[in-house]
């Protein structure tokens, strides 16, 4: 059983192109978990573009399913996170500027700053996990910082089977292996969809959960539109 985590990070970057509040994201989060959402994600930055701190701290009280927070463990965000104490916290290591995530980490590298903040983490009751390549010697870097949990970067598989290239899904298959036989917990996400969510769930053995906003909100905008274009025609009668 794969648990769906609705990132809702779009639904606040629509309400700050207005500056008031609507949609309000609380609201939707009430009502995605109402809709059968497992659990909600949040990926607040250092400089609240999209999700903000206070959001987080809102959310809390409303996320009975799995509360999910990413973000790069950087002071304040540490601080937001032990204060909220969510489910599980997402380690992604964004640059300030990063439009969006577009990396894993370096688990060789940053092993010993990895152990500490995953330390802290755990000393508090929160599930961690940490945002990786599809690559093995990283999928062993992660088992030995200590995490739960590692979540697989999916973009380039997203990508690649948009063009038709099913094979891309090998590299991800093979962490998914070597995450089981070293007893990691494993989550997904980055541009899953529903176009490939299915082909991925089913070549990905022992997947716990998957996080997917982007396109998870653009689809429903879509699918939607023809439902409230019609509502609006109706009331102008
Ligand atoms: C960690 C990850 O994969 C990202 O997809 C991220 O959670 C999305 O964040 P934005 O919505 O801020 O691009
Ligand atoms: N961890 C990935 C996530 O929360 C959502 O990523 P995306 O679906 O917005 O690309």
């Amino acid at each position: 059983m794969t648990k769906l985590s609705v990132n809702i990070n779009k639904i606040a970057t629509l309400r700050n192109s207005r500056g008031g509040d609507m949609p309000n994201v609380v609201q939707f989060a009430k009502d995605a978990q109402r809709f059968g959402a497992e659990g909600i994600t949040i990926h607040p930055r250092p400089d609240e573009r999209h999700i903000r701190y206070q959001d987080a701290r809102d959310l809390k009280a409303e996320v009975y399913t799995e509360y999910n927070i990413e973000g790069n463990p950087v002071e304040s965000f540490m601080k937001l996170v032990l204060e909220i104490k969510p489910t599980q916290v997402t380690l992604v290591p964004d640059a300030v500027d990063a439009i969006t995530s577009n990396a894993g980490w370096d688990t060789i590298k940053h092993k010993d700053f990895l152990i500490d903040v995953i330390k802290e983490f755990k000393q508090n009751d929160i599930r961690t996990s940490i945002f990786v390549d599809s690559v093995l010697e990283q999928i062993e870097g992660a088992k030995a910082t200590g995490t739960d949990r590692i979540e697989l970067y999916t973009e380039a598989f997203a990508h690649q089977y948009s063009l038709g290239n099913k094979d891309a899904i090998k590299p991800y298959a093979e962490s998914a292996k070597l995450a089981g036989e070293l007893g990691l917990g494993l989550n997904a996400g980055h541009d899953l969809s529903l176009d490939n969510i299915k082909y991925f769930k089913e070549n990905i053995p022992g997947l716990l959960e998957v996080s997917i906003g982007h396109a998870l909100i653009a689809e429903s905008l879509y699918l939607g539109a023809e439902n409230v274009i019609q509502m609006y025609l109706h009331k102008l009668k």
